[in-house]
């Protein structure tokens, strides 16, 4: 069965622009992440446009607010017909045990309800500006755990927390990293990278990446020789 490891971050502001980078790839190529810019701009009608395709999406919303809210969006995101949908593990147990209960009714057809820990672009400095004494390792840690005994599939980490994660969480427990970057690109406002081949290698599940294939003069070449090194 086909099960591909990139998940490519449509951040464009205009349709178009990422419809001629999807229209050139299959569903077999990379999943799709539909974020707070294109939700923003062009909503659900352009989720379901991708589903119409056969590309399976996750809806990157971050839902974060208290639990009868939350549970009412992850509804809405199934119904939508997406692959997997994020809440914020910092909005609680309640609020993500709620959230996973909201899909129980939709079986098999129920997207991955995964919970954001702590934010790629963020590093030592920053937690400790939030008055977060642990490091970022401790803290994904901390939110990953919290995560797993509400009952959800996995997390969004960076690719350094990963052979932890795994080890004191278990294999099945999925891990979704952003903050991937071939080596040689620009780290952008990402913080903690790795690369797609060290990402893989310790474990992650499956790797989001934006800017290095969008932001190329050639993405699908881009997309093909990222692909290439995963075999
Ligand atoms: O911790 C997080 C959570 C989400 N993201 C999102 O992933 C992509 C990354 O895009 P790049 O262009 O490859 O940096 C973007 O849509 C973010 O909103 C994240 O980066 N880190």
């Amino acid at each position: 069965m086909n099960d591909p490891k990139v998940v490519v971050a449509l951040d464009f502001n205009k349709k178009s622009d990422a419809l001629s980078f999807v229209d050139k790839i299959q569903p077999s190529d990379c999943r799709l992440k539909v974020g707070k810019e294109m939700f923003t701009y062009f909503g659900p009608d352009f989720v379901k446009q991708l589903t119409n395709k056969g590309f399976d999406v996750f809806l990157d919303l971050k839902f974060h607010d208290i639990p009868n809210t939350v549970a009412k969006a992850v509804t809405a995101a199934a119904d939508l017909g997406v692959w997997m949908v994020n809440v914020h593990a910092s909005g609680g147990t309640e609020m993500m045990i709620k959230s996973k209960q909201a899909l129980e009714s939709y079986g098999n057809n129920s997207p991955l309800l995964i919970a954001v820990t702590v934010l790629t672009s963020m590093g030592q400095e920053d937690l400790t500006g939030l008055g977060i004494n642990k490091t970022p390792e401790q803290q994904v840690l901390a939110l990953a755990t919290l995560t797993k005994n509400s009952g959800l599939d996995g997390v969004v980490c960076s690719a350094w927390e990963a052979k932890s994660l795994k080890a004191q969480l278990g294999n099945d427990f999925k891990l979704i990293t952003p903050g991937i970057r071939p080596s040689g690109s620009n780290s952008d406002d990402q913080k903690r990278i790795m690369t797609p081949e060290q990402a893989i290698a310790v474990g992650v599940d499956y790797l989001v990446i934006g800017r290095p294939i969008t932001g190329a003069s050639d993405p699908l070449n881009v997309l093909q020789q990222i692909n290439a090194t995963l075999i």
